[in-house]
């Protein structure tokens, strides 16, 4: 089976109330233990390249793997790139062989991400390829997303209704109190239930997206800590604002944060237990294996996407 675009997966998602997981790839063993996982449970797929993910991994070898991973899992599979910050970069992954592209131009006024946004969607569409694009802020800090707290503002439903008919754009993230990274909240999690109903009621049939929608796994970070690692007060959305979402306009929810966090504990744990190994197929091998029991565990119990081909 080829690349898919998203809308098929997210006409369905919307209809059948649960999310499409769209998971961040940066190597081999990454993109292994999620497409394991969706083979297993039978669950349509994004995997999302950021630009620092083609950074350290270069675009073709990226390409490559999820080419491969197709090939391997007879999947419906979508190729996204995450959080491009231009026209260019856009460009670039529509021409090289991506199926879906996010501009995420929100740094700009309305008006200047509206022109921005548009000029993608036109490139894109007639490319074949869809377009997500970003209103509001997010909070968080990332290699190469950093909008400090300040700058943080929710989405306007108003404005992302006239967003969305201006621009022509084919699903939309929205600010509604998630954020980048392992430290999403400093006191009880909160999300914005009524602004993301608001604005389906703006936008019917519509999907929008999650972003920083870890939820920044307990054992994960544990096991971190105590194997060496120092990551203290981390905290992610809590999964059943992740499932309530799910059910609502919310047709893919963005998770890279706890790939890493199930990455890391496991290297971290393999090596403080075998300090004399240094076959790195000793610990990518269990890290790609945390991988895989992690997504499989978001796939049947959050998203609610398994058995959804
Ligand atoms: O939104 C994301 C990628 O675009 C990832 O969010 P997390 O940091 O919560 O995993
Ligand atoms: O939203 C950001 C993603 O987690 C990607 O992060 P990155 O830019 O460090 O690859
Ligand atoms: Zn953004
Ligand atoms: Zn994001």
């Amino acid at each position: 089976m080829p690349l898919v675009t998203t809308t098929e997966m997210f006409k369905k998602a919307y209809e059948g109330g649960y999310a499409v997981g769209a998971f961040n790839v940066n190597n081999m063993e990454i993109v292994q233990g999620i497409v394991d996982a969706a083979k297993e449970e039978q669950s349509p797929l994004i995997l999302q390249v950021s630009a620092g993910a083609r950074k350290y991994a270069k675009h073709i070898y990226l390409v490559k793997l999820v080419e491969a991973a197709l090939e391997d899992s007879n999947l419906p599979i979508a190729l996204h790139l995450d959080h491009g910050d231009s026209f260019e970069i856009c460009k670039d992954c529509v021409d090289g062989g991506f199926t879906s592209v996010m501009i995420d131009a929100s740094h700009h006024d309305f008006d200047e991400n509206v022109k921005i946004t548009k000029q993608v969607v036109e490139y894109a569409h007639a490319h074949g390829v869809v377009v997500e694009a970003e209103l509001g802020r997010l909070a968080g800090v990332e290699d190469d997303v950093n909008v400090s707290d300040a700058d943080a503002r929710f989405t306007d439903p108003e404005q992302a209704a006239e967003f969305v008919h201006l621009t022509g754009v084919d699903s939309l993230a929205i600010a509604i109190g998630t954020s980048h990274g392992a430290y999403k909240f400093k006191g009880n999690p909160y999300l914005d239930f009524d602004r993301l109903k608001k604005v389906g009621e703006l936008l019917p049939n519509f999907p929008i997206v999650l972003h920083g929608a870890s939820s920044v796994l307990p054992e994960f970070v544990a096991k971190c800590n105590e194997f060496g690692g120092n990551i203290p007060g981390a905290q992610g959305v809590p999964e059943e604002m992740l499932r309530k979402a799910a059910q609502m306009a919310v047709c893919k929810i963005n998770i890279d944060t706890d790939l890493r966090l199930a990455m890391t504990a496991s290297v971290r744990e393999y090596l403080a237990q075998n300090p004399s190994e240094f076959d790195p197929r000793k610990y990518l091998g269990p890290a790609r294996d945390a991988i895989k029991g992690m997504v499989a565990h978001k796939i049947k119990n959050v998203l609610g996407s398994s058995n959804k081909l």
